[in-house]
């Protein structure tokens, strides 16, 4: 649904909640102006004299009643409209975040977290603030308008109102002819918040980087620079909105000046009362009011409507990873991968990454991956994700397409251990339990022994409930990667387990132990291990060795090591030059 499409929906669902807003503001407006016609009949009365106290305190009792009028419907009216705003922003912001949850990887590669916030942020409150604070003014500023020409017309006089009101007639004009500009610098001064918290959440997320560099003051240097730029074009809105909100005062004051000299003439001839010309400079300053909260509701549907399109443009994005139309669903998955003729292209690319790429893993057997930085290892665990989609016809699961499987079950068949190991910032045991939120704490520890994290686990200060710090900054590499393996592990009824360079940053005696719980496992589950260290795939049951994205070499550790090639050569470098044996 597109945000035009949400908001009819919402204010049609909640109409008489609307109503009932618009009519309780619209009624406090009929109170106010009973206000300057009880003033002026209280001036007339008192001109006729007579029992002054008596008169006094009947009219401090009407005004009293009026008033109280006022505050009750307005009360009631602005609290309905802020609540029904407050429900609005609330609910569009749950619609945008499962929006973003439905769209692959490739959609976050092209837009920045910071926009991405700034639309969650700023564009749904500039709507919210439309349809709450801007519906308010505008009932309030409709009905005034109204109620306050009706009284003076009726009340005064017909020909002062229509005088005084010419120079206010201008208004509309000004601001038509400033809408543009204000829209257009506000949107200059979003695109300049997004920027700004773009760079500041790189920045903290690089900050051990720009430590290590002594990088700081040019990271402050470059906020500076964002937030100045924000400021200038903050001073441009700003100039431009105090000369917006500067001409309607003025505009209001030459109405003044006129009712004045004209209702002043009109006293004089005695064409009109002294009481009727106090209330009517009453109304016309009354007249103000509306007159500037149509300028102020300009401003906020000129924002809304600027948010809404660039809303439009975000839930337009349809996710490109989707079910099939009739999926393939079966009771029980075994976990053979079979991969053939593979050959893949990432968009923005100008070659493929992966050619002609093909391997059978019959289920509960283990491959490794392996091949130098950027030769394509990621690629293919990603395709076989379908964080990608890779092409039909080219990856099989139990012999079933995997893009003719449902995408949950598919997900849900693969425990993956990603290169960075990502980590929330949260505690040690929901990081480890996030796949499986209602697991038992045995399990957790289960899945936390296998691999090799429990020890540091328990010289924790609160165990599996210690809190890591932002993306588990408090562990070393070795731990987070540990934590990451046993976030898989956990997800015990998954039939492929892949890691990706996984054990990396563990030394090699807990690289070999968690070798051995992996080794487990096989039999059960069909392992993928990508890696550059050839330790970790020692054991694969077969290897593939990828090149440029093609498959250079394959076959088992023992024999690839005795043949010329790539693997012997990566072998070589990583033993310091030993002589290639098995
Ligand atoms: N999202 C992407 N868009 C475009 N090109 C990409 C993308 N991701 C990776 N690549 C490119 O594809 C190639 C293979 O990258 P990939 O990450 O699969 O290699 P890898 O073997 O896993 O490398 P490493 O061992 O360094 O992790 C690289 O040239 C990389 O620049």
């Amino acid at each position: 649904m597109s945000p035009t499409q949400l908001i009819r929906a919402f204010i049609l669902e909640r109409k008489w909640g609307y109503l009932a807003a618009v009519l309780a503001i619209g009624m406090a407006q009929f109170f106010q102006v009973r206000i300057p016609h009880i003033l002026g009949k209280f001036i007339n009365r008192l001109k006729l004299g007579g029992s002054t106290e008596h008169i006094i305190l009947g009219f401090a009792l009407e005004l009293a009643v009026v008033a109280a009028g006022y505050v009750i419907f307005f009360g009631f009216g602005q609290t309905q409209v802020g609540r029904l705003g407050r429900t609005w922003e609330y609910e569009m912001r749950q619609h945008l975040f499962s929006h973003w949850e439905t769209l692959s990887s490739r959609y976050f590669q092209q837009h920045s977290v910071g926009d991405l916030l700034n639309h969650s942020l700023n564009d749904v409150t500039a709507v919210r603030q439309a349809l709450s604070m801007g519906l308010n003014q505008i009932s309030q500023a409709v009905f005034l308008f109204i109620a306050t020409l009706y009284m003076t017309i009726r009340t005064i006089d017909l020909k002062l109102t229509l005088f005084s009101l010419v120079p206010l007639l201008l208004i509309p004009v000004v601001i038509a002819i400033i809408r543009p500009q204000v829209r257009l610098r506000s949107r200059l001064v979003q695109e300049g918040l997004s920027d700004m918290s773009e760079l500041a959440e790189e920045s903290f997320q690089a900050i051990r980087l720009i430590k290590a560099a002594s990088n700081e003051p040019i990271e402050v240097a470059r906020f500076a620079d964002k937030t100045q730029t924000i400021v200038d074009r903050q001073m441009n809105l700003v100039r431009l909105n105090t000369l917006f909100q500067a001409l309607v005062p003025l505009l209001s004051g030459i109405g003044f000046t006129v009712g004045l000299v004209y209702g002043g003439w009109l006293v004089i001839h005695g064409q009109i009362s002294l009481g009727s010309f106090v209330a009517f400079t009453v109304y016309l300053s009354m007249l103000v009011q509306p007159l500037m909260q149509f300028g102020i509701v300009i401003n906020l549907f000129q924002n809304a409507s600027a948010s809404i399109v660039r809303l439009q443009v975000l839930l337009a994005e349809e996710p490109d990873i989707r079910d099939p139309a009739e999926p393939v669903v079966r009771d029980v998955w075994r976990g053979a991968l079979k991969i053939q003729r593979l050959t893949f292209q990432y968009p923005n690319s100008e070659h493929p990454t992966l050619q002609n790429v093909s391997v059978d893993v019959p289920e509960g057997r283990t491959l490794g991956i392996v091949g130098r930085t950027g030769a394509g290892k990621t690629t293919l665990l990603n395709l076989i994700l379908r964080d990608y989609d890779p092409p039909a016809g080219t990856v099989f699961f139990d012999g079933v397409d995997i893009r003719d499987m449902r995408l949950q079950d598919l997900r849900e068949l693969i425990a993956y251990v990603p290169q960075d190991g990502f980590l929330f910032s949260t505690t040690i045991g929901h990081n480890i339990a996030f796949s499986r939120p209602q697991v038992v704490p045995e399990d957790v520890e289960e899945a936390a022994r296998q691999s090799r994290i429990w020890e540091t686990i328990e010289g924790m200060p609160d165990g599996i409930d210690t809190e890591i710090g932002e993306r588990g900054i408090m562990l070393s590499g070795g731990q987070r990667q540990r934590t990451a393996i046993a976030r898989a592990l956990i997800k015990s009824e998954a039939k492929i387990l892949m890691l990706d360079d996984s054990l990396s940053a563990v030394d090699t005696r807990t690289e070999s132990e968690i070798l051995r719980v992996l080794r487990q496992v096989r039999g059960k589950k069909t392992c993928i291990i990508a890696a550059h260290r050839l330790s970790a795939l020692r054991d694969a049951d077969w290897i593939i060795v990828l090149d440029k994205g093609r498959i250079v070499q394959s076959g088992i550790h023992e024999d690839l090591v005795r043949q010329p090639g790539l693997y012997r050569e990566l072998y070589q470098i990583q033993t310091g030059g030993e002589p290639a044996h098995a």
